[in-house]
């Protein structure tokens, strides 16, 4: 069998706009075809990794490096890194990127707050909206959107699955898919 060529694919957006659910998706179609894959999800992340971590940008900005620095060790180990955290900042999901050299690919998982607190997946958006959370993203607190991501889902518009095609189709194009001649091994090597 080939070396796989590891690589991470960034998604970034709001609570409940849909990072985990096609992080998970995602997963399932990268591993059918035979790559390794890792989810760094932020909620989980936040429980065993960054549990001293608030919410203020400096906690933000520290989880989101941390996440960063893992996805790298993984990806250069030809791991299919996922990552979902809302990674508000734009400054900092560039350090990331920076971080990984070629290899990175961000995906914007777009939908507007209404959207998302229309769903409220967890209930959060009702507390928010109430003033019980502090610093909530989209509510009380910035959401920086990508500006040149190399995807952008749009899950207000979408099915779960057209969103993983729109993905699947970028990774295909851009080479990463196994079967394609890709160059291996430079996964933040740089
Ligand atoms: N103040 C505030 N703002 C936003 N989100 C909050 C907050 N407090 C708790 N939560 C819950 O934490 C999850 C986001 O954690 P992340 O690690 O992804 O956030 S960040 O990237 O460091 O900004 C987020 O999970 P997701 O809904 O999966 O995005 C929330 O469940
Ligand atoms: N195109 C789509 N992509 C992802 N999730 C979607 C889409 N359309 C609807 N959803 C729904 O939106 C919700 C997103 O929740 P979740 O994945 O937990 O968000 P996040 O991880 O960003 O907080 C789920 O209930 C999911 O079924």
């Amino acid at each position: 069998m080939s070396e796989r060529r590891g690589y991470t694919v960034w998604l970034t957006g709001l609570s409940g706009s849909g990072k985990s659910t096609l992080a998970q998706a995602l997963q399932q179609a990268l591993i059918q075809r035979g790559q390794p894959v890792e989810i760094l999800d932020g909620d989980e992340v936040r429980e065993y990794l960054s549990t001293d971590l608030g919410f203020d940008r400096a906690g933000r900005d520290a989880n989101i490096k941390r996440i960063g620095y893992v996805a790298r060790l993984l990806a250069r180990h030809g791991v299919a890194v996922i990552t979902a955290a809302i990674s508000p900042y734009r400054e900092t999901r560039e350090t990331v990127r920076e971080l990984h050299g070629n290899n990175f690919i961000e995906v914007y998982v777009q939908a507007s707050v209404e959207a998302c607190a229309k769903r409220d997946v967890k209930g959060l958006y009702q507390r928010a909206l109430r003033g019980e959370i502090p610093q909530f993203t989209g509510v009380s607190d910035p959401y920086e959107a990508p500006l040149q991501p190399e995807v952008t889902v749009v899950t207000e518009r979408e099915t779960v699955a057209q969103s993983l095609a729109k993905i699947l189709a970028y990774l295909e194009q851009a080479g990463y898919l196994p079967g394609r001649d890709v160059s291996l091994g430079t996964a933040g090597n740089g």
